[in-house]
């Protein structure tokens, strides 16, 4: 067992084991002197002025009288009496106390002189002191208290030292009574679980000595805390230690007691005498504190035992734990935690205020645990120092250490202030910057409500107006950009269109350079025909070949000089053009509606006739072929001029012949050479025509009249005929123009859909009115204009009149016959020629319609077979199904003539026109037509089928040409 520091070295060496002992220590070298002097003159506490303990223990070692073999003690005090040694079979352990006594070495006398009747000196001369008994069960407390028979206790001597016996004191004291206190008021109380009753009262009555209960709680007075004093505590008085001892003694009694196994009549409540002594002021409080053992120890097995020990412990658990708060110098003290501790906690606090804690033990070694607990308990109590004026001055360290501390947070603080202050000075400075910012602003503002309210409307004006400005401007600007980005795209889009219209163009020319080379194909193949079948056909070949150079003369760049226009103020030489439009118109007519192919060749063969006769007459050879042919074909057609010769003599015998053998107007000198004519004899016009018309004879004698015209051997009257003539025919063919230009979209559109364009369609026309002109309905128009040329009348009026008349015969044949327009599919390699227009009953069949189409294609005849256009199929008309197919049937190409179309699809593929599928007609914008004038030479050349849909101002130009109409 480690040793128990000697409370001897206190003062010497830290020997506490306290926590808190070094706060202790710190002012060992101030304590001040003990107010109230040991009544231990072996006592080793020394008094300093400034700090003591407060607590003095003394341990009180019982004995066993009664005991015949007494236990060995486990117990010993040191030779210095302060020191008790706790011995036991494995070692010892030493307790330092204020003071040690064993009872069998001392009794109650002897022990009350030596450490209890110096502090009640001191009560008797006004101090405090507080007088407690401490131990477990039955180790001597109550019998130290109360004493026993045989010896009387601390109450008793207390009471007895304070109230005295009478006894006067010695002379030596300066004859002054010790007794001079004369009474003293005694409270007794109880505090018996935690409750607060008062032994001095009762229910049942007062007073001492009068009919006090025996025992039991029924009759106490429980009392209330009141601060630090019990509230309406019983108190006796008196001047007699005696009686009031006994007093004492009586009513302790009735304190709670009950047998355990180490007491017989063990305290369970704590009991508290308390002494006043008012004279003094002195107050002496004694405590007989019930048994700290534990419950086990006790013997409790009850629950009611249990707690009642439970509750005896708390007030000794709060003691203890107040002792031990006071010794380590704790800011609070558990003085709340019980009833006790609260009535004792003037005891402790005030300074006037003595603790005498006698520790009890026993010797007897099966209590040498609960001794051991007692005595650290009371060195524990011991451990307290109290300061010169207050319990806690010994937290002035603690209050330095507090002050450093609180000056390094001043310090801080400080610091914090000294920013805080910065940062205002720079907030201030920035509100200053803010003010004047906002002064500024508010100035600005205020210049500006003066600008717009003084100054008037001056200044907002030029305000506005520069606003205004900046803005037009801007807008300037935008627009200058963006006229710049138009003008760009329109420059480029021109461009673009320029090139187009580059690359059309040349495309165009490709094109006219293959169909002029096509025509002049055609022309050689014309020539050979007309050569394998000269003898066959005759003069038909002779035609043919002449046509063809027809054609060909076309395409030659014409002269200058070369007169093509329509224009009737022309002179006799030019007049030579209109008529042969009307040789042409006269070459159409067929009694049976069909261009009658021979009849056409031999009336041209008449045309060739006369102009090669004349022109050679009066401009010469080379004059009159430069007009018709190219210069350079002139040379080529003199090789075969001596066949011209006999075809021109031929023309000029049938001439004769027709002259000659009828009673046409038209007089020809048949002794006459054959550039010679007799003017005709208008008496007898209508005869010689009609007789003409009767003959079935092809020619007209119009065209008599046109060569007689043309080479300026008639006379006045005759010319003027010959012009009005002319006039006739040209409003027919222009009035067909016109109808073929008015056509209705549906038909019109049905040719371009085909690919038909460059149909000659328009020649159809010109056919038409020629053939109208021909037949015996015509008789009366042409006499009408027979007549009228005789009367006089002017040319407008002659002109206004068969344009007039000239076209409702029409109608009425068209009733019992109609027109067939013949041509060619049209196909990649081929453009869809146009043959011819037949005219036929309304009953025929395809089958008589092929008659006349082989009978009219002659030597290009070739297998092909009908299309029906508009046919959903598309399939050709078989040959079986021709002769139950009527030709009205086909479709309707003019609404107008009731004209159909015959579309014929080649059988043996071969290409029936070299002309390329478009045209440069057709790919050209009709605008671009119109606007192109004069037409270049080029545009003259092209065949007279390439004028179909073009506008009627550039179709007029292109028809007008006289080469081109035929083909
Ligand atoms: N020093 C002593 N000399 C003679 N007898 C004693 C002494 N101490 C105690 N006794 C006797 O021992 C018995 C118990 O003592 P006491 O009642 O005083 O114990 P206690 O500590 O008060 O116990 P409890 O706490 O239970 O009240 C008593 O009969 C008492 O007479």
């Amino acid at each position: 067992m480690a040793p128990t520091p000697s409370s001897s070295k206190l003062n010497q060496t830290p020997s506490i084991k306290t926590p808190q002992s070094k706060y202790r220590l710190n002012f060992t070298s101030a304590r001040t002197p003990n107010p109230f002097p040991s009544p231990n003159p072996n006592s080793t506490v020394k008094e300093t002025p400034q700090a003591y303990h407060p607590i003095e223990v003394i341990g009180r070692i019982r004995d066993y009288p009664d005991r015949k073999e007494k236990p060995n003690s486990i117990l010993q005090a040191n030779p210095d009496s302060q020191t008790l040694r706790v011995r036991a079979d494995i070692g010892y352990r030493d307790f330092t106390l204020d003071g040690i006594s064993f009872s069998e070495e001392e009794d109650l006398d002897a022990f009350y002189k030596k450490f209890v009747e110096s502090r009640i000196n001191g009560v008797k001369l006004g101090n405090k002191c507080t007088i407690m008994m401490y131990g477990p069960t039955g180790s001597g407390k109550s019998h130290t208290m109360f004493g026993c028979s045989k010896q009387a206790g601390i109450v008793y001597r207390s009471l007895k030292d304070i109230l005295g016996e009478g006894e006067e004191e010695s002379e030596g004291n300066g004859g002054k009574k010790l007794g001079m206190v004369t009474f003293v008021q005694v409270t007794v109380l109880e505090i018996y679980n935690e409750e607060i009753y008062d032994l001095l009262s009762s229910s049942g009555g007062g007073g001492f000595g009068i009919g006090w209960p025996k025992g039991g709680n029924g009759s106490k007075v429980r009392l209330e805390v009141m601060g630090k004093k019990a509230k309406n505590a019983t108190f006796i008085s008196g001047t007699e230690a005696g009686k009031i001892s006994k007093e004492i003694q009586i009513v302790e009694k009735r304190r709670i007691v009950k047998s355990t196994l180490c007491n017989d009549r063990s305290s369970r409540s704590h009991c508290m005498i308390i002494l006043d002594v008012p004279t003094v002021g002195g107050r002496l409080m004694l405590v007989d504190m019930a048994g700290s053992e534990n419950i086990e120890q006790a013997g409790q097995n009850t629950f009611e035992a249990k707690m009642q020990t439970a509750k005896i412990n708390q007030g000794n658990v709060a003691l203890k734990r107040v002792v031990e708060s006071i010794a380590n110098g704790d800011s609070h003290v558990p003085f709340r935690d019980s009833k006790l501790t609260m009535l004792l906690q003037d005891s402790f606090e005030d300074d006037k205020s003595k603790i005498l804690m006698i520790l009890c033990a026993s010797p007897d070694p099966k209590e040498i645990h609960k001794t051991i607990c007692t005595l650290e308990y009371g060195a524990k109590a011991k451990c307290i120092i109290r300061g010169p004026h207050t319990p806690n001055k010994d937290k002035i360290g603690a209050d330095d250490s507090s002050a450093v501390l609180l000056g390094s947070k001043i310090a801080a603080m400080d610091q914090f202030i000294y920013k805080l202050k910065m940062e205002n000075k720079q907030r201030e400075k920035e509100r200053n910057e803010a003010h004047k910012l906002l002064k500024k602003k508010e100035e600005e503002v205020a210049a500006l409500r003066a600008l717009i309210e003084g100054k008037g409307s001056a200044a907002s004006e030029e305000e506005i107006n520069l606003k205004v400005n900046e803005c037009t401007g801007m807008m300037k600007l935008e627009l200058e950009k963006k006229l710049d980005e138009c003008q760009r795209m329109a420059e480029e889009f021109v461009e673009l269109e320029r090139r187009r219209m580059e690359e059309r163009i040349l495309q165009q020319q490709q094109e006219v350079e293959m169909l002029r080379k096509r025509l002049e194909e055609i022309e050689l193949e014309l020539c050979h025909s007309r050569d394998e079948k000269s003898q066959e056909n005759g003069s038909r070949d002779m035609d043919v070949s002449s046509f063809a150079r027809r054609l060909l003369g076309v395409y030659v760049d014409e002269e200058p000089d070369m007169v093509k226009s329509m224009d009737l103020d022309m002179g006799d030489q030019e007049t030579f053009v209109p008529n042969m439009k009307c040789i042409d118109a006269i070459k159409k007519s067929d009694h049976i509606g069909i261009q009658g192919l021979a009849n056409y060749q031999h009336l041209n063969n008449l045309n060739q006739v006369a102009d090669h006769d004349v022109l050679v007459e009066k401009y010469g050879s080379k004059l009159s072929l430069s007009t018709l042919y190219e210069e350079e074909e002139a040379e080529e057609e003199e090789d075969k001029e001596k066949v011209e010769d006999e075809e021109v003599e031929k023309g000029v015998i049938e001439v004769k012949r027709i002259v000659g053998g009828s009673t046409s107007g038209i007089n020809f000198d048949a002794g006459s050479s054959p550039q010679k004519f007799e003017a005709p004899n208008p008496s007898r016009g209508h005869l010689e025509q009609e007789s003409y018309l009767k003959d079935g004879s092809e020619e007209s004698c119009l065209s008599s009249v046109l060569l007689q015209n043309e080479f300026g051997n008639v006379d006045a009257a005759s010319s003027r005929r010959l012009r009005i003539q002319n006039i006739f025919t040209l409003c027919g063919n222009h009035r067909e123009l016109s109808q073929q230009i008015r056509m209705p979209t549906p038909a019109k559109k049905m040719f371009e859909d085909s690919d038909s364009h460059s149909t000659p369609f328009i020649g159809h026309g010109v056919e038409e009115c020629v053939m109208k002109s021909s037949d015996k309905e015509n008789l009366p128009l042409q006499k009408d204009v027979a007549a009228l040329l005789d009367s006089g009348k002017n040319l407008s009026d002659t002109m206004a009149l068969a344009s007039k008349e000239n076209y409702n015969p029409l109608k009425e044949h068209c009733d019992a016959q109609i027109d067939v327009h013949v041509k060619w599919e049209a196909s990649k390699r081929n453009n869809g020629k146009f043959i011819t227009t037949l005219k036929v009953v309304k009953d025929a069949t395809l089958s008589d319609l092929r008659k006349l189409i082989e009978i009219h294609l002659g030597a290009d005849n070739r297998e092909f077979s009908f299309l029906v256009l508009g046919d959903p199929t598309g399939e050709p008309v078989t040959r079986e199904k021709e002769s139950t197919v009527q030709a009205i049937k086909l479709p309707i190409c003019n609404n107008q003539s009731h004209g159909y179309l015959a579309c014929l699809r080649p059988l043996n593929h071969l290409p029936l026109s070299p002309l390329p599928a478009t045209s440069l007609e057709n790919k050209l914008p009709l605008s671009q037509l119109e606007n192109k004038l004069p037409l270049t030479a080029l545009e003259n050349k092209l065949p007279f089928t390439q004028c179909d849909g073009l506008s009627p101002k550039l179709a007029q130009r292109l028809s007008s040409t006289p080469f081109m109409r035929k083909y």
